[in-house]
């Protein structure tokens, strides 16, 4: 054994105590990984370790697996490899952490190791499979207060291999992109928007930030309180030039990197838009800068004129009529709003699926898939200083993950002892089930009281806290995992199985309709431009994005559906809430 005690399962004493002390000591020694079982737990070291190199690679390798080497991710990646060929199954990979904790460089070391692992390739797909992620990072990473390249989505990367263990291909599915942080983010604490909007400005030529019609990045607000990163220059323009170099490896023509830049750039131009109230008028709204409208509309090729209408007013129907009604101040900032955020989602979610459909697997006779690795990296637990709509979903598929967790490891291990009679002690542990029905159970639980709320034009944040409260009253068995507060705030408290969070439902319902005013929609599919307007006639799919719809206009196929316990809207008004558990035990 080269590194005794690092396998916790042997301590002699099993408390939370002497885990944490028996962590710490080998950390503090740089040893930032420990088994426990075929768990690995790692600590993020938050400097360069040489443990990565291509002595480690070897070391680590999957045919003459040794279960006395120290513990290492190369090591995790090395079983799951071995177990694949070996057994022709397919095998998965689920890193979980708090924000920061190290999950997408752990992820990525083991695609490295993969690539390593695998016979040499004679074409490019390993670099590009490496490739993809910093792309990635670009696009759905941003700077927040626990992690300056925190990924603000999730991913199920599926590796498939053939016979001979080459492999012949990945997929990506994405997740729970946090569009909400193009229009808004903890600015006070300097967190920052997608590093791709930092990106264009650090990588493109004056003269094409002219043709963009930008100015200096200071300039708009969605970038405001993170003039450290603008600082950044180099750095964002190094990202920005191997962006490009890996969108033109994925098969991103010039035109399509052209269509991306001017929607990156009118998401700009949108932001900065003001509405007033109209001088003579009252309850007419104006734009206060029309040039802006101008420019986002010239970039999208729209109607400038439709834009401007659609952005301060709408269609409705009455008694057979079509009527413009006025919005108000309110609801025009939030159509705008909403018209960035589904921008910036739908060219996130044309990136993913460009990557699909350049490294989907190509089969042939002599090219036989044998099975797939796939690596979930999601966000951890989060309890926040304010914890919206997004907090609860990561926290909900956390919840499912702790349970699947709590099967895989305790109860089924018990069951194998159970059926070859082998003594053992019962070790007690917290069943998390009565919180995953709470959120689910059919019409009176947290999503489908949610989604009722939701469906009612006048429906409200209050008015889904009340369902609550009425649907779970004193004396309900689920009562006791929630708390609810006396005055005027709007919110309701969560026991988790990691603790007790406190949702503020401020636009939960807006959240979760993510819908977009139909006028605007209608104004994005009249562009000129065919890859706009079909960006915003794809239909989103299963995980809640084009990434992965069978609508399919310019990529070409399908990625089958992983259920995942997220919320996923689709354009057909259904919220979907598929069972990780289930998906992940098939593997
Ligand atoms: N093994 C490692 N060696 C050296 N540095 C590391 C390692 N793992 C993580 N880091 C450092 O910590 C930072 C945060 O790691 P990472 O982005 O992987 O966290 P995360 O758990 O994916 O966070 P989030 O949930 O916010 O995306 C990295 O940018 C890197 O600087």
């Amino acid at each position: 054994m080269e590194d005794p005690g690092s396998d916790l399962s042997q301590l002699d004493k099993l408390t939370e105590e002497s885990i944490l002390e028996a962590v710490k000591n080998r950390y503090q020694e740089d040893k930032i990984y420990t088994n426990v079982g075929d768990i690995l737990i790692a600590v993020n070291p938050f400097k360069e370790l040489q443990i990565y190199d291509k002595k480690n690679h070897e070391k680590y390798g999957w045919k003459d697996f040794r279960t006395d080497l120290p513990p290492h991710v190369f090591h995790v990646a090395a079983r799951a490899y071995g177990r694949m060929r070996q057994k022709q199954s397919n095998q998965i990979i689920l890193v979980c952490g708090e924000s920061g904790a190290g999950k997408t460089e752990s992820a990525k070391y083991m695609v490295q190791h993969f690539m390593q692992m695998c016979p040499e390739d004679s074409g490019d797909l390993h670099d590009r499979i490496i490739r993809v992620n910093p792309l990635l990072e670009s696009f759905g990473n941003a700077k927040t207060v626990m992690n300056d390249n925190s990924s603000r989505f999730a991913k199920f990367l599926e590796l498939s291999f053939r016979n001979d263990g080459q492999v012949t291909g990945a997929s990506i599915r994405d997740y729970m992109l946090e569009k909400c942080r193009v229009v808004g983010r903890n600015e006070d604490c300097g967190e920052g928007n997608f590093h791709i909007f930092y990106g264009m400005f650090a990588g493109l030529s004056q003269q094409e930030k002219q043709d963009l019609f930008l100015l200096k990045p200071e300039s708009y607000g969605i970038l405001k309180g993170s003039i450290e990163r603008l600082k950044m220059t180099k750095h964002y323009e190094n990202q920005y030039k191997e962006n490009m170099e890996t969108l033109k490896k994925i098969g991103m023509t010039e035109a399509d990197k052209k269509v991306m830049h001017c929607m990156l750039a009118a998401i700009l131009h949108l932001s900065q838009i003001e509405f007033r109230e109209t001088e003579y008028t009252s309850g007419e709204l104006d734009i206060a800068d029309k040039k802006l409208v101008d420019h986002a509309a010239t970039l999208l090729e729209v109607s400038s004129e439709a834009l401007g209408v659609a952005l301060i007013s709408s269609t409705t129907i009455m008694a057979g009529e079509e009527i413009i009604v006025y919005k108000s101040l309110d609801q025009a900032k939030d159509g705008r709003d909403a018209l960035a955020k589904h921008m910036y989602e739908r060219v996130f979610g044309w990136i993913v699926k460009k990557i699909n459909t350049n490294l989907h697997p190509h089969k042939s006779r002599s090219q036989t898939k044998v099975a797939e690795i796939g690596i979930l990296d999601i966000a951890g637990f989060e309890n926040l200083q304010t914890n919206s709509f997004e907090q609860m979903c990561i926290n909900m598929v956390n919840e499912r993950l702790q349970y699947f967790m709590n099967n895989v490891v305790l109860i089924q291990e018990r069951k194998i002892y159970e059926s070859e009679e082998i003594p053992f002690e019962n070790v007690d542990f917290k069943d998390n089930m009565n919180i995953i029905q709470m959120f689910e159970i059919s019409k009176i639980g947290i999503w489908p009281s949610l989604d009722e709320e939701s469906k009612f034009q006048q429906g409200t944040d209050s008015k889904f806290v009340e369902r609550l409260k009425k649907n779970f009253p004193k004396g309900h068995a689920y009562n006791p995992l929630l708390t609810f507060a006396r005055g005027d705030r709007i919110g309701f408290g969560v026991k988790h199985f990691a603790g007790a969070v406190w949702y503020n439902c401020e636009k939960f319902l807006e959240k979760n309709r993510d819908t977009l005013n139909k006028d605007i929609e209608d104004v994005m599919k009249s562009s000129k431009d065919d890859c706009i307007a079909d960006l915003f006639s794809v239909r989103k799919g299963d995980t809640g994005t084009i990434s992965n719809t069978q609508y399919n206009i310019r990529a070409s196929r399908k990625v089958p559906g992983l259920g995942v316990s997220i919320r996923a809207k689709t354009d057909q008004g259904g919220l979907q809430g598929m069972d990780l558990g289930r998906t992940l035990k098939e593997k």
